[in-house]
C-alpha cells in the first residue's frame, strides 16, 4: 500500500528582523552570520501568536486549501517543543481553534471522534508523529492523519543563540493518496541521550509567581522558553547522529552510496547552512576521502566535488531557511517545502524522484529516510507561494524586537493583525489559572 503526503501548508508569522540589523547592534560581523551560517531574516512571533496559534494556521490553510472534509480526518499529532502546557497538549489548543472557526460551514466539535496528542523529542518529535501517522495510515486503510509541526526558537538576547532564532509552523495530510510523495519504508535510527540542547525545569522563589496557592513551597520549578545549549557540542551531537542514523538506513538496503541516488538531501536545518556544513563527513566517508585533521575537512568542504554535490542537492532546500530561521520541528519540512517550490518555479520535472531525509532532535535523536515524490506534487504544491508568502512580512526594528524577546509589548506589533490569537490568560481563578482563550480574527 502507498503511504504519503496528500497535501501539506505551512505558516511563517508576519514579523521579522533582518539579520544584518541584528549583527550590527551585537557587534558580529554580518559577514559570518550571513555569508558563514547563510542567515538573512528572523522570523518572530507577535504578541497575540504561540505555537498553538502557529498549530491552528496550518491547520486550517491545509483543511481550506485542499478543501479536505475535517470529518475524515482520525487524528491530529503535533509535534513541538514549544508546548503551552505540561498535561494539556498544545495540539487541543489548535484543534479548539480551527473546530470554532469551521463550526459555521461544519457544524460544532467537528473533531469531536479525532484522536489528538503532542509528540516531543525535540526538534525530531514532528517526524516521530509523522513515522507514527505513517503507519497508523497502513493499518487502517482509507483513514487519514494530520501531522503539525509547530514552534518557535527563542535564545537568550545578545547569546550564540541568538541569531538562530525563528518559528512557524506546516501541517501534511498523511494518507493511502499521497499526491505529493510517498513515502519508502526503510528508516534509520540513532539514539544516545546528551546534553547538547534542553529546557530543564528552572527553580525560582515563589515570590517571582502571580497568584500561586498560600501553601506553595518557598521555590518552585519553572519551564521557561529559552534552552539550555552548548553550540559547538550541539553541532558534534547532530553529526554524530546523523551518521549513525544513515549507517543504520545504509545497513537496511543494497545500494553503496545512497545519497547518490537521492535529488535532494533534505535536512532539519537550525540556520540555513547546516546541512551543507555536517555532511562532509559523510561524504569523505562514502568517497573514501581524509576527515582526520582540521585541515582534512576543510579541504572535503572547499573540494569541487563536494561544492557541485551541494548546489546540486542541498542549496535550494537552504533558501527558506535564510528567510526565516530556526522552526525547530518544523524546520526540515520547511527544507523540503523549499526545495520543491523551486523547482516547481524552474518547471523541473521532479516525478518519480527519491528525496533523503535526515532528521535530527536534540537530546539526542536521528532518523534517515526517504520518499518518492508522486505524479501530481505539482498540484500540491502550486498552492504555497511560499517566496511570495515570505516577501509579504513586515520588518520590525531592533527596539522592538527586544521588547517582543522580553515580552513587554501589551498589544501586538501588526496593527490590522488577523488569524487566529490568544486574547487572554487565567490569572484570577484559582480554578482555571493558566487557562488560555484564543479567538479567529
Ligand atoms: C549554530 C551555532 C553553533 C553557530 O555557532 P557560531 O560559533 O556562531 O558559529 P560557527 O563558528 O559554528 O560558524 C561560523 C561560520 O561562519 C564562518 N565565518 C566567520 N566569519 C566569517 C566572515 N567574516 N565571512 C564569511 N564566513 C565567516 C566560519 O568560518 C564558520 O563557517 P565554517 O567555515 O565552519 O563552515 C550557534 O549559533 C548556536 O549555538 N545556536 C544554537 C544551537 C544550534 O543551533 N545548534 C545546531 C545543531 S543542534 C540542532 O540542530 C538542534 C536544535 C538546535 O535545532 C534544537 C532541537 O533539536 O530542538
Amino acid at each position: 500500500m502507498k503511504i504519503g503526503i496528500e497535501a501539506a501548508s505551512f505558516y511563517v508569522p508576519k514579523l521579522y528582523l533582518e539579520i544584518r540589523e541584528l549583527a550590527e547592534k551585537r557587534g558580529i560581523e554580518p559577514a559570518k552570520l550571513e555569508k558563514g551560517l547563510g542567515l538573512h531574516k528572523m522570523a518572530l512571533a507577535d504578541v497575540h501568536e504561540d505555537a498553538a496559534t502557529f498549530a491552528a494556521e496550518s491547520l486550517y490553510k491545509l483543511i481550506a486549501d485542499y478543501d479536505i472534509n475535517p470529518a475524515e480526518i482520525s487524528r491530529i499529532y503535533l509535534g513541538t517543543e514549544s508546548a503551552l502546557d505540561a498535561a494539556k497538549p498544545t495540539a487541543t489548543f489548535a484543534m479548539q481553534m480551527v473546530e470554532e472557526k469551521l463550526e459555521e460551514k461544519f457544524g460544532k466539535r467537528i473533531f469531536k471522534n479525532c484522536d489528538v496528542v503532542d509528540l516531543t523529542f525535540a526538534c525530531v518529535g514532528a517526524i516521530d508523529a509523522l513515522q507514527n501517522c505513517i503507519d497508523f495510515c497502513k493499518a487502517n486503510p482509507g483513514k487519514k492523519a494530520v501531522v503539525i509541526a509547530a514552534d518557535y526558537a527563542k535564545y537568550e538576547l545578545a547569546s550564540s543563540g541568538e541569531y538562530t532564532q525563528g518559528g512557524g509552523s506546516v501541517a501534511l495530510l498523511v494518507s493511502d493518496k499521497p499526491q505529493l510523495l510517498e513515502f519508502e519504508n526503510t528508516w534509520g535510527v540513532a539514539t544516545e541521550s546528551v546534553f547538547d540542547f534542553f529546557k530543564p525545569r528552572r527553580i525560582i522563589e515563589k515570590s517571582a509567581v502571580q497568584n500561586l496557592p498560600e501553601n506553595s513551597p518557598e521555590k518552585i520549578e519553572i519551564f521557561t522558553d529559552e534552552p539550555v545549549f552548548d553550540g559547538q557540542y550541539s553541532n558534534q551531537c547532530y553529526q554524530n547522529r546523523i551518521r549513525e542514523a544513515y549507517e543504520h538506513y545504509k545497513s537496511q538496503i543494497s545500494s553503496e552510496k545512497p545519497y547518490e541516488n537521492w535529488r535532494f538531501l533534505i535536512f532539519h536545518l537550525p540556520y540555513a547552512f547546516h546541512g551543507k556544513r555536517v555532511f562532509t563527513e559523510l561524504f569523505a566517508i562514502e568517497n573514501n576521502l581524509p576527515f582526520d585533521t582540521l585541515d582534512d575537512q576543510k579541504a572535503v568542504a572547499k573540494s569541487e566535488a563536494y561544492l557541485k554535490f551541494i548546489n546540486e542537492k542541498i542549496e535550494t532546500s537552504q533558501r527558506a531557511s535564510s528567510e526565516i530561521g530556526n522552526m525547530y520541528t518544523a524546520s526540515i519540512f520547511m527544507a523540503l517545502f523549499s526545495a520543491l517550490q523551486v523547482s516547481f518555479n524552474e518547471n523541473e520535472d521532479l516525478m518519480g524522484k527519491e528525496i533523503g531525509f535526515l532528521a535530527y532532535g536534540s537530546g539526542s535523536k536521528a532518523k534517515v529516510f526517504t520518499a518518492k515524490i508522486s505524479e501530481n506534487w505539482k498540484e500540491i504544491v502550486e498552492k504555497w507561494r511560499l517566496f511570495e508568502v515570505l516577501k509579504q512580512r513586515q520588518e520590525i526594528d531592533f527596539e522592538t524586537y527586544e521588547k517582543l524577546h522580553r515580552k513587554q509589548l501589551k498589544n501586538s506589533v501588526q496593527e490590522s493583525n488577523s488569524g487566529f490569537g490568544l486574547d487572554r490568560i487565567e490569572m484570577e481563578n484559582p480554578l482555571s489559572y493558566g487557562a488560555r482563550f484564543y479567538s479567529f480574527k
